[in-house]
């Protein structure tokens, strides 16, 4: 099913996150900003979403994000989309920095990258037809040459909606209807890079499953590429080419499917994947993880993880861990690993 990073060696990165940081604070008025120069108020708290992130999506993969929640797996998804921008940090889209972009050029990176949040109602406006809905950004870009109808037929269809139903309201339909108009949507604008944020988490088992294939067959017949986040590891590794893991604002491992799930470095993804009960036969659930996910207010120095790693010493607690190759394709950032090599 789905292709393999070693059939593909020479694919170019399609997003290249280098540095990327994003802090959220409300930003203090004037008066506020000369009491905290005078030492006579504290500075406002700055939420540390992420930290130095680097990570690459290459052509045509499913690249799989995982991590608890709040560790920033949404901010980076809404980054990758251009939704958000960074605080700092450089962000590539097909080896071009987005922020030098403009005009027909930045339209077109807005296009070509969508996004597919979890909850379609709210994407959807319930006083609008389907028809509507699905042509209203191609209409604005002047992307419908012909029949607005066929258009709007072609790209319901290619989710796998009915077209004959097209003059009806969001709410006539079921979730799983409803998530295949939000497809059909972020499709009409022939995008080349979807970035699916939880798409398939309110969603029964069974219609998960047949709005996953539905993704999968359009990544063959479109050519697409996507960002897949979820908190579903069942999920994840159904759909993934490479899982990146996240823990508190960082991408602490990255490595092919397979591999993070037969050989997990980071301590983190290794409690992450640890043997739980299974609530349902051949379903990958998170591990109960001990201690509390700390607040992206305050983030632990050295390694985040270090207060909950089983096997942290000295050096974790003061230095960053960086992160390297231990296999091809494989990187972790451990400090263990540098122990290990040496
Ligand atoms: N607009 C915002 N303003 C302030 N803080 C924000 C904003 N967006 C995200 N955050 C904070 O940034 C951190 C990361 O949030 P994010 O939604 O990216 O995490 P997540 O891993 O996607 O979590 P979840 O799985 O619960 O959606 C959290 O502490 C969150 O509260």
């Amino acid at each position: 099913m789905s292709m393999s990073l070693t059939e593909t060696p020479a694919t170019a990165p399609l997003l290249d996150l280098r540095q990327v940081s994003r802090t959220f604070g409300s930003r203090p008025d004037l008066a506020a900003r000369i009491a905290i120069a005078l030492g006579a108020a504290k500075p406002p708290p700055v939420v540390h979403a992420l930290d130095e992130v680097n990570l690459t999506v290459r052509k045509g993969e499913v690249l799989g994000l995982v991590g608890e929640s709040g560790c920033g797996k949404s901010t980076l998804g809404r980054i990758a989309a251009g939704i958000l921008p960074p605080s700092s940090g450089q962000v590539l889209w097909k080896g071009e920095d987005r922020q030098r972009l403009s005009g027909r050029q930045l339209r077109d990176a807005d296009l070509a990258a969508q996004m597919i949040f979890q909850n379609p109602m709210a994407a959807l406006n319930p006083r609008m037809s389907i028809e509507t809905l699905v042509a209203e950004a191609p209409q604005i870009h002047g992307m419908i040459q012909g029949d607005r109808s066929a258009y709007v037929d072609d790209y319901l269809r290619k989710a796998g909606f009915d077209p004959a139903m097209k003059r009806r309201l969001p709410h006539q339909f079921s979730g799983g209807q409803r998530a295949r108009v939000n497809i059909a949507r972020a499709l009409a604008v022939q995008p080349d890079f979807l970035v699916c944020d939880e798409s398939v988490a309110a969603l029964d088992v069974s219609i998960q499953a047949q709005i996953l294939n539905l993704f999968m067959d359009l990544r063959e017949q479109l050519d697409l590429t996507y960002l897949f986040v979820s908190h579903d590891l069942g999920v994840v590794e159904h759909i993934s080419d490479r899982v990146a893991i996240m823990y508190l604002g960082r991408v602490v491992e990255e490595a092919p499917v397979a591999e993070v799930f037969a050989r997990p470095n980071h301590p983190y993804t290794q409690q992450l994947l640890a043997e739980v009960p299974r609530i349902r036969p051949g379903k990958r659930r998170f591990a109960a993880m001990k201690g509390e996910l700390p607040s992206p207010l305050d983030p632990p120095k050295g390694c985040h993880f270090h207060p909950r790693c089983p096997m942290a010493h000295e050096r974790c607690r003061v230095e960053v861990p960086k992160r390297r190759e231990i296999a091809p394709g494989h990187s972790s950032a451990c400090h263990l690993n540098d122990q290990q090599a040496a």
